[in-house]
């Protein structure tokens, strides 16, 4: 049986339709709108997809933007399932003081990055950093268990932030410099190089506490701008929420 699996960020909503609940299976299909657009996607986006049979999702965006997703999805008789984080699951394991308060996108990131991590080959830490309209960097220790992690403003934030508490950084959007001679660059390096450096100094705590090189993986929106600039080794998955949902949609929907 088909299954739809949704992420709402707070800047989009992301969707994929998967053959079956079950790791590994095969996309259909896939797309993302602005949250500005949702109410169009029963129209629109959804409207000539093979029938979904079960859905899983993750709504970090709030109760309103959630509402309307499950308005669209009144298109199909499907009961919408949204993930909330727990003190254990799918082999990770929550360090968070309050476990439900972590970001059910945060959670199911590290799922999906901890199945990862032990496909291919002996575990080891992990560096799971999404770069949307926040930044997370969440470590995760060899066993699976979740450390912690920091929350930092993206891209859009950064900037947004900068030009609104200023009076003298409206400017056009500039490069990536080392060594930035004019206001625009200034900018995007300054915000390029926190997010980075930030993601260097947690992969350092992480090293330190285990004792073991950590594996970075990278996802979310933006992480293709900050890719140039990791100097460390990484990979980039935009599917990583998606998998965490693959598999906890394997344990909730055993029989497809
Ligand atoms: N099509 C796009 N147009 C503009 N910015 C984009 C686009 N796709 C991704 N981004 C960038 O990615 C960020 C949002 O990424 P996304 O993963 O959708 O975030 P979220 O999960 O918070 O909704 C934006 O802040 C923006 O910098
Ligand atoms: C940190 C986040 C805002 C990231 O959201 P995003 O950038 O994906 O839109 C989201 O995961 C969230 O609201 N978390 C709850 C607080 C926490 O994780 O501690
Ligand atoms: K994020």
């Amino acid at each position: 049986m088909s299954f739809l699996v949704i992420d709402i960020g707070n800047t989009r909503l992301k969707w994929g339709l998967y053959e079956a609940p079950r790791p590994g299976a095969d996309l259909i299909a896939q797309g993302a709108v602005f949250l500005e657009a949702i109410d169009r996607l029963s129209d629109e986006g959804w409207a000539a997809l093979p029938v979904p049979g079960r859905m899983l999702g993750c709504a970090v965006a709030g109760q309103g933007v959630r509402r309307r997703a499950e308005e669209q999805l009144e298109l199909w008789d499907l009961t919408p399932r949204w993930v909330v984080s727990q003190p254990q699951d799918a082999g990770v394991t929550n360090g968070y003081e309050h476990p439900a308060r972590l970001g059910s996108d945060r959670w199911l990131a590290m799922i999906g990055a901890r199945a990862r991590v032990l496909a291919a080959g002996p575990a080891r830490p992990a560096l799971v950093v999404m770069v949307g309209t926040a930044v997370t960097v969440d470590a995760m220790d060899a066993d699976g268990r979740f450390l912690g992690g920091l929350i930092l403003p993206g891209f859009g934030l950064m900037l947004q932030a900068l030009e609104s508490g200023t009076a003298g950084l409206k400017v056009p959007t500039g490069e990536v410099r080392e060594f930035p001679t004019n206001t625009s660059d200034a900018l995007m390096s300054g915000g390029t190089y926190g997010i980075a450096g930030a993601i260097e100094r947690m992969h350092r705590h992480l090293l330190r506490r285990c004792g073991a090189e950590p594996v970075l993986l990278m996802g979310g929106g933006a992480a293709v701008k900050l890719a140039p600039e990791t100097d460390l080794p990484f990979e980039l998955v935009d599917t990583l929420i998606f998998e965490g949902l693959l598999r906890l949609g394997a344990q909730e929907f055993p029989d497809g």
